[in-house]
């Protein structure tokens, strides 16, 4: 068996955020239109603080607006939610994205439903995962599904048709979108979670697999159906011997790489595509509020 092929996400991303420049770069020309992404981030959780940076400076880079709120952990739900209708009604605002997570005291399902649908570029709001689940071209699609559709169709040749899809997880941000988007395109869906019986042989089956737990290395070589194409969005920062820490993906990253077909490293695969299809839903977005013709995302 030859070795697997080790998806670049990094430079996928970039690719799709040169795309993203050049579509912003005509917004401008043309239509006279600057697309805004306001980020919301409340307290100071280190790792959020790092996201939140990279979103706010590739934002700017791609030629966009870059709007960000920072709030104290104590900001009461009310006092986020005033702030979320503020940005729904600012016309410079095209997307909108609140960090999670949020303090135990706020409800992440209230924040997220006062967001306005066509702003949510996330796709977390239920009128998005609606539209997603019924198939409409006019969802907003979550941005880590998103990343991790276009980089399968790559590897495939853009055709999913027929493939048994199997994706480890059952999150409302990852893993049931992933299910959703797969099953649009045409695959055979299983979703597998804590309680599922055998999962190591559902996944064997598993021309695409999908790991969305939040595990550490839980995926092992034998998990793994020969040739398939393994997409790890699982990031875990674990402590290391020498007491420092790493990234480490849902999958054993060394071992599969010698039965699969395709795989994503951890970091630099599913990551910075995520970061690259926000920015592309915020051009989508922008598009759609000024009834412009959007660009194709994938
Ligand atoms: N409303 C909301 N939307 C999100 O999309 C969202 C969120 N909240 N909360 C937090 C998670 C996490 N997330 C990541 C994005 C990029 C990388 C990324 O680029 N990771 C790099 C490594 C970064 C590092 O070194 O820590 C990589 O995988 O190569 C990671 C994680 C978006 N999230
Ligand atoms: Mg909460």
């Amino acid at each position: 068996m030859s070795d697997a092929k080790i998806i670049d996400g990094k430079a996928f991303a970039q690719n799709v955020r040169a795309r993203v420049a050049k579509q912003v770069q005509d917004l401008k020309d043309y239509n006279n239109v600057t697309p805004g992404l306001a980020v919301v981030l409340v307290g100071e959780d280190p790792a959020s603080q790092v996201y939140v940076r990279n979103k706010v400076k590739q934002t700017e880079e791609c030629g966009m607006k870059s709007l960000e709120y920072r709030r104290d952990p104590d900001i009461s739900e009310q006092e986020l939610l005033t702030l979320v209708y503020g940005l729904n009604e600012n016309p410079e605002v095209n997307g909108i994205l609140v960090q999670l997570p949020l303090p135990d005291h706020i409800s992440e399902d209230k924040v997220i439903a006062a967001i306005a649908p066509e702003k949510d570029v996330d796709g977390f709001h239920v009128i998005n995962t609606g539209l997603l689940a019924t198939g409409s071209e006019d969802a907003m699609v979550p941005c880590t599904p998103l990343g991790c559709l276009m980089m399968l169709k790559d590897f495939y040749g853009g055709d999913l048709t027929g493939k048994r899809a199997v994706v480890v997880g059952r999150s409302n941000i990852v893993g049931k979108p992933m299910g959703a988007l797969l099953l649009n395109e045409s695959c055979t869906v299983t979703t597998v979670h804590s309680r599922t019986q055998d999962i190591e042989e559902e996944c064997r089956r598993a021309d695409i697999l999908v790991a969305a737990v939040g595990r550490p290395e839980m995926i092992k070589k034998e998990w793994i159906k020969p040739g398939a194409a393994v997409i790890d969005v699982g990031i875990n920062r674990i402590e290391k011997e020498d007491g420092k820490t790493k990234l480490v993906g849902d999958v054993a990253f060394d071992e599969v790489k010698e039965v699969c077909g395709a795989i994503t490293p951890v970091p630099g695969g599913v990551g910075p595509m995520t970061i690259a299809c926000l920015l592309a839903n915020t051009v989508t977005a922008a598009c759609r509020q000024h009834k412009i013709e959007e660009p194709k995302v994938d």
